[in-house]
This record gives structure tokens, C-alpha cells and sequence, in this order.
């Protein structure tokens, strides 16, 4: 199955659009982790495992794992641990890679046969044969920025072009010309609602990964009546800070439970 049919089933099947995301900060680890050499792994489990009945997908981002030492090893084992026990959950590495082809295609290796990931974040910058060795893995998934969530998103991504501001390029580009197999999504903050709306009219039932919400202050109810597909999906919604420390106390993977199974109710309210 491929990344894009296992998300699809996922939607259908579990009711649920809400992507954990697995940012571990040891600073902020409950204290049964203070002495815990593989507290990493051990948290990030923890929490994949009481919320994946709520979950959509899981989004590792791999800088709170090449950060420390072992880290990596870490990050291999926690998307092996899904893989094996929540199969039905797909996994995009967030590692937002992009170079010339020769080194893409090592981190299309690194991502897709290293870490097993199914689906990997990507930045367009440099162009096509940039992305063409993630592309070419069609049965995987290459989740294009499109316009992030950050303030300085506005810097670049909406200067205009003939007239039009680069994300709608993007855009554009990649569900006319780099989605020859299916198999692309695009990142757009939820902190841009109305660029949110512009981009779903752009590019038909491509799925959208939505960071943004919670600590960054993206509204729910706009990202989904702008972000939605006809049949009420389409969306990836992230929370990463709000499910992963909803509790720093001995109840943490409960409270995360709680939090990501109260954002998919929130999200479906509005769906
Ligand atoms: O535009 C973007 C692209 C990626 N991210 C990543 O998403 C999460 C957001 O974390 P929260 O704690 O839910 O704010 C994080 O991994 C970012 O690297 C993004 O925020 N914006």
C-alpha cells in the first residue's frame, strides 16, 4: 500500500485527522526520565502508544533526535516500534531535505530504506532533480513546503512572480508537474487560513500536512472550513508541544491520550 492509500484508509477507518507530532525535548521529560539513558526512545513510545488510536499519522521531527547522541539510533527504533505495532498509522519524517540529486539521493535513502519512513518532508527550493530521487521511491510520500506556519514565511514565499506569490508557483508546480505518481503532499501553516484556502483550490484532494496550531496560534475551525476536501478529509493537522506535554506529571502518556483524542473531537466538529 502506498503512503498515500494507507492515509486515505487511515481518514476513513479511524475518523480521525490529527498527526501526532514526536518533538522530544528532554527538558521538558517527566522526571521518571532524569536518569533514563534511553529516555528518547522510551518517552516518544510511550506517547505513540496511547495515542494512536487518535492519530492519522505520526510526524517525527528529526532535529530533537540527530540533537544527541544515539539520538538517530533512537529515532530508527521509535519508527520500527510503529511500524511493527501501529502498522496502520503511516509515519512522515519531518526533515524538510533538499540538495543537488547526487546527496538527495542519500537522504531519499536515509529516510525512506534507513529509517522506514512513508512519507518524508522536503523544501522545493532548488528545484525538480532536487526531489526527482524521493519522487522516483513512489510508493512513499514527499510533503512539499508550500507556505510554513513561521512569521517568516511572508519573506519569501509571497513575493510575487508574474503577478503571483511564490507558494501559489509551488503549488501549483507540483500538482501539475512533480505529481506524475500520486504521491505528493504539501506543508501549510495553519496559521495562514486564508493562503490555506487559496492553495486547497489550487491543488484538488492533495493531501495537506497542517502545522501550526496550539502553541503557534492557528485556529481549528478556520484550518479545517478552509483546508477540508469534499468528503470532509484531506487534512494532516499537527500538535506536537500541545499532545506531547499536555503533563509533565506520572500521568503524561494519559494526558497526551486525552489531548489528541480532544483535538480530533475539535477538529471533527467542524468537519
Ligand atoms: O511550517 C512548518 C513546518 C514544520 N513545522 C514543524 O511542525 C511542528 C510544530 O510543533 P508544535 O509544537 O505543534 O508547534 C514542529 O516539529 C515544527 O518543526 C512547523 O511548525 N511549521
Amino acid at each position: 500500500m502506498t503512503f498515500i492509500q494507507k492515509l486515505r484508509t487511515r481518514w476513513q477507518q479511524a475518523d480521525t485527522l490529527v498527526c501526532v507530532g514526536l518533538d522530544p525535548d528532554p527538558a521538558k521529560f517527566p522526571d521518571c526520565f532524569v536518569d533514563d539513558d534511553d529516555a528518547l526512545f522510551a518517552f516518544c513510545r510511550d506517547i505513540v502508544d496511547a495515542t494512536a488510536q487518535y492519530a492519522c499519522a505520526f510526524k517525527p521531527q528529526i532535529a530533537y533526535f540527530a540533537a544527541h547522541n544515539h539520538g538517530e539510533a533512537a529515532l530508527q527504533r521509535l519508527i520500527a516500534h510503529i511500524n511493527a505495532e501501529h502498522p496502520d498509522v503511516p509515519v512522515i519524517l519531518d526533515a524538510k531535505r533538499g540538495d543537488i540529486g547526487s546527496t538527495a539521493q542519500q537522504y531519499a535513502c536515509e529516510a525512506f530504506e534507513r529509517f522506514g519512513a512513508d512519507a518524508v518532508t522536503l523544501n522545493p527550493y532548488m528545484g525538480k532533480d532536487s526531489a526527482q530521487p524521493f519522487l522516483d521511491y513512489n510508493d512513499r510520500g514527499c510533503v512539499f513546503l508550500c507556505h510554513t506556519s513561521n512569521p517568516g514565511a511572508r519573506d519569501f514565499q509571497e513575493l510575487l512572480i508574474d503577478g503571483q506569490p511564490l507558494y501559489q508557483h509551488i503549488a501549483r508546480t507540483i500538482a501539475d508537474e512533480w505529481n506524475g505518481d500520486g504521491n505528493c503532499a504539501l506543508v501549510v501553516g495553519a496559521t495562514f487560513p486564508q493562503e490555506l484556502k487559496v492553495i486547497r483550490n489550487l491543488v484538488g484532494d492533495m493531501p495537506l500536512l497542517i502545522p501550526g496550531i496550539g502553541a503557534q496560534g492557528g485556529d481549528v475551525e478556520a484550518v479545517v472550513n478552509n483546508g477540508k476536501t469534499a468528503d470532509g478529509t484531506g487534512l494532516m493537522i499537527n500538535s506536537s508541544r500541545g499532545i506531547l506535554y499536555a503533563s509533565q506529571g506520572e500521568g503524561y502518556a494519559e494526558a497526551a491520550a486525552d489531548a489528541a483524542r480532544e483535538l480530533r473531537d475539535t477538529i471533527n466538529r467542524w468537519r
